[in-house]
């Protein structure tokens, strides 16, 4: 069978990941990096995806455990799609790959993206407003969506034009794939506007074991406006322009749209205390109370739900 062009490695793929590579699949070469329970179930029945983004099963998967399984090649695209905790962890595990490729962070959270530059000579960060889980092993659904993808090069456009081709050529597959996609000249922007959503809901929910609709209950707007309210002081701060004129504006869209997109589901966060791993807490309100700190900004939302976080994975690893 003749290759398909372009190559696609993705590093630490779990649910968003293996879902990514079950669509991009259709117009590239696809590997991936991940655990082994996955890689023996796609060797078996091939990797499965359900939900709204169709129903796949994919054959032609190439799965990989550890760096030293990978051939010598120059990947056109390696995305990220391992937790932010992981990122630097995998990211020298499989720097040798890195060197050479174009990376693209499909993750939550705020920071991913300078640590990728460390490693790659030229980063697209991306957001996903999309819900994904498991199924079994190997078998990916994608439940609900309310946002497109969005990418830019990392962290702002200024690339030479040989940069501008790898983007441009990324958004084709991308979208060759169905995949729904914004391009953005503004990606660190697009990064802190979604951050705004994980911020409120991600904690909360998990904390409350509650799926997201439920975050729309008047006890909690309280706290979600001290969260956002901080937010958006600590993003002026740093210079970032959010799309929404004020933390109010931002509050209502996410009550009368973002809670409704997601209504039943549950946030990854959720599923990350319920399995007893660490969470992304500290890229989200953490790196807000630590940013806030950086600039004289009292964050005391943040900081108190970062803080309880720490507490409640400490106690869920001690239980599970
Ligand atoms: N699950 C969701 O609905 C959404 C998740 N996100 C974000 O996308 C990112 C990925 O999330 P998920 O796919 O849910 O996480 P996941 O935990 O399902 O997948 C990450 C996978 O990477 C693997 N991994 C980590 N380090 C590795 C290494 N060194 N070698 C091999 N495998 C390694 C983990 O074992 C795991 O299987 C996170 O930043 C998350 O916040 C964003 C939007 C929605
Ligand atoms: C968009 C949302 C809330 C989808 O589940 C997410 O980013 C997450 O689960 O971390």
């Amino acid at each position: 069978m003749p290759e398909k062009s372009p190559s696609v490695l993705i590093l630490g793929a779990g649910a968003v990941g293996l879902s990514f590579a079950a669509v991009l699949s259709g117009h590239s070469e696809v590997s991936v990096v991940c655990r082994e329970k996955h890689a023996k179930a796609i060797y078996e029945k091939g990797l499965e995806l359900s939900g709204i983004w169709g129903e796949h099963l994919i054959r032609e998967i190439i799965c990989y455990t550890s760096p030293d399984m990978l051939p010598e090649k120059n990947y056109n695209y390696t995305i990220i799609t391992a937790k932010g905790t992981d990122t630097e962890n995998i990211c020298n595990e499989y720097s040798k790959v890195l060197r050479d490729t174009t990376a693209v962070s499909f993750q939550n959270g705020i920071g991913n993206e300078d640590i990728i530059g460390r490693y790659s000579p030229l980063v697209i960060g991306g957001t996903v407003s999309t819900n994904f889980g498991f199924v079994s092993d190997g078998h990916v659904i994608i439940n609900s969506q309310s946002d497109p993808v969005k990418t830019g090069i990392y962290p702002d456009i200024q690339g030479s034009s040989k940069e501008t081709d790898k983007f441009i050529s990324f958004i084709a597959l991308l979208k060759k794939c169905g995949i729904e996609v914004r391009e953005s000249d503004d990606i660190r922007a697009e990064i802190w506007s979604k951050s705004l959503l994980n911020i409120a809901v991600n904690p909360l929910a998990a904390i409350l074991k509650a799926p997201i609709k439920k975050l729309g209950d008047d006890d909690l707007k309280e706290t979600i406006s001290g969260l956002i309210n901080e937010t958006f002081l600590v993003a002026e701060a740093e210079g970032i322009d959010l799309p929404w004129e004020d933390p109010d504006s931002y509050i209502s869209y996410l009550k009368n749209y973002q809670l409704n997109a997601f209504g039943d589901v549950y946030p990854s966060m959720y599923y990350d205390i319920i399995s007893g791993k660490r969470t992304e807490i500290d890229l989200l309100n953490g790196y807000i109370s630590k940013t806030g700190h950086k600039y004289g900004i009292d964050t005391p939302y943040n900081t108190c739900i970062t803080n309880l976080m720490h507490c409640f994975e400490k106690s869920r690893r001690i239980l599970f």
